[in-house]
């Protein structure tokens, strides 16, 4: 495989040169027999197969195009002569690819594989036609070049080769995004139902607090779930998996959907289910998604009345008939103004509909109140893994005084676990303490307020008699306005 593109298709030219000669000089039937001699001919002479790779293929972007230019940009980087630099909003660093009509030669398993960036420029006849000007543009491929006898190695191996590792760049070089499918202002849209924008938030399960048990068992999941690709295609089941995170506002469901994101590299459609207008549409969204995602419905109790049906069937029993058309006016009512979505197109939307809709997705749910969700959407098998968070115990807190702190012992640690066991205070509130205020705030006096704002917590409950409803955060920020919050303040920090 030491020659060029140019050096074979000359060799080719003269061939096919040699073959018209032949046929307008032979009568038919020689021709027939001739025709099977050079089709052996052919392939001794040049033993080679030509495969092509459009960049579009019936007007849809081919997935396996783009695989291959960033395969190719990244091993051919140190190698070709002619390569493009791109650094797009999309991607954490620049990105190499072969420049057009540049060839490279590629080894696999000590086979060399010959591959050109071909361009072919296109007149659009029809602008033409019709007396306008005729504008030409570009139809990019990537021609890939083997010797026959390698036609297996190829289909079999070569190929799945190069996409997964083109796949693999892409993914560690992309930025990542946080989608919506609610109405905003700055956030990009291409068209299709989300918007995006980029993702970035800092909590990893390095800095979440919350039991270390519990937290290992979490990852141990999800690394079972990311090498689960062969498992799930092996039990016939749909590669995704379904969390509930359920506890008391403030202990951290977000930081943890945050903390996923971050730890599996996947990109976050934060679902808001009051925007959904039908099971249809909930489809549709579902269908746009894409693999490596995590798909978020955060406080699902309060985005549709799930439970409302369940509960209404055991009521009904009970009431007046005039009681009952009341009821169901003012429920007309309601329902003009809220989401279509029923609870069977939800269940359908995280079982059914997904196995029609790719690969290796995440779904998580966020509550305050798991018991109010219906059990049929909890069940395990939708919801694999329940979540508990709850308030902030000694082994959470040491997580964050060494986040915020960056202390391992304190004096005052002794009387803080006490505290922390007898009162039950969010991880948020003690973030919130443990937040020195200004550079010079000293750890002495950031734990000494934790301490003082849990007794004052503690007296307050005991003054208005309530010892087991904890207060509720001043503001409810929704996930994306969490997030958006984080990059704002990155962007302010760069
Ligand atoms: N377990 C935790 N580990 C680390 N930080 C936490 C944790 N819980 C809360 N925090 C801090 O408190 C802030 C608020 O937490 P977060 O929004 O994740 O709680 P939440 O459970 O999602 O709350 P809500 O139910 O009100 O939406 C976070 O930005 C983070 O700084």
């Amino acid at each position: 495989m030491g020659e060029t593109f140019g050096e074979q298709f000359s060799r080719i030219a003269g061939l096919m040169f040699v073959w018209s000669t032949i046929q307008q000089l032979v009568p038919y039937r020689v021709q027939i027999y001739l025709e099977k001699l050079w089709a052996k001919l052919f392939t001794f002479f040049y033993p080679y197969v030509h495969i092509t790779f459009h960049e579009y293929t019936k007007g849809m972007r081919n997935e396996a195009y783009s695989c291959i230019g960033t395969y190719l940009g990244a091993k051919s980087s140190n190698k070709a002569k002619h390569l493009t630099g791109d650094k797009s909003g999309n991607s954490k660093s620049l990105t190499i690819s072969l420049a057009k009509r540049e060839e490279t030669i590629d080894e696999f398993n000590g086979v060399q594989f010959q591959w050109k960036a071909f361009t072919e420029e296109i007149q659009d006849s029809s602008s033409s036609r019709r007396g306008g000007l005729s504008i030409p543009h570009e139809k990019n491929s990537y021609i890939l070049v083997f010797h026959e006898k390698y036609r297996e190695m190829v289909a079999e191996r070569y190929l799945d080769y190069v996409i997964e590792e083109g796949k693999a760049i892409e993914l560690s070089n992309r930025k990542r995004k946080l989608y919506t499918n609610k109405n905003g202002n700055d956030w990009y849209w291409n068209g299709g139902k989300w918007k995006h924008i980029i993702f970035q938030h800092p909590a990893t399960f390095d800095t979440l607090a919350m039991d270390p048990k519990k937290k290992q068992e979490i990852i141990n999941d999800l690394d079972a779930f990311k090498k689960g690709k062969e498992y799930y295609a092996k039990i016939g089941k749909a590669w995704k998996r379904g969390y509930l995170l359920y506890g008391p506002p403030g202990t951290g469901k977000s930081t943890m959907i945050a903390a996923i994101a971050n730890y599996m590299e996947y990109d976050i459609y934060d679902m808001e289910l009051t925007s959904v207008k039908t099971n249809s549409e909930l489809k549709q969204l579902l269908i746009d998604t894409r693999s490596k995602s995590v798909i978020v419905i955060e406080d699902i109790d309060c985005s549709l009345d799930l439970t409302k049906k369940r509960k209404k069937k055991e009521d009904d029993g009970a009431k007046t008939e005039e009681k009952k058309k009341d009821d169901e006016e003012e429920e007309e009512k309601d329902s003009n103004s809220k989401s279509k979505v029923t609870l069977s197109g939800l269940l359908n939307f995280i079982d059914g509909i997904w196995s029609a809709c790719g690969q290796e997705r995440i779904i998580i749910f966020t509550t305050n109140h798991v018991d109010k969700l219906d059990p049929a959407l909890i069940r395990r098998g939708r919801m694999d893994m329940h979540i508990e968070m709850s308030y902030c115990k000694f082994e959470a807190f040491k997580i964050l005084a060494k986040n915020y702190l960056d202390i391992d012992s304190h004096p005052l640690f002794g009387e803080i676990r006490q505290l922390l066991e007898e009162n039950d205070v969010s991880p948020c509130d003690v973030a919130e303490n443990l937040m020195p205020k200004t550079d010079s705030g000293d750890a002495q006096h950031c734990l000494m307020k934790l301490v003082e704002a849990i007794k004052t917590a503690k007296l307050e409950k005991e003054k208005s008699g309530d010892k087991k409803e904890s207060k509720p955060r001043k503001m409810k920020f929704n996930l994306l306005s969490k997030f958006n919050f984080f990059k704002q303040s990155a962007k302010g920090k760069s």
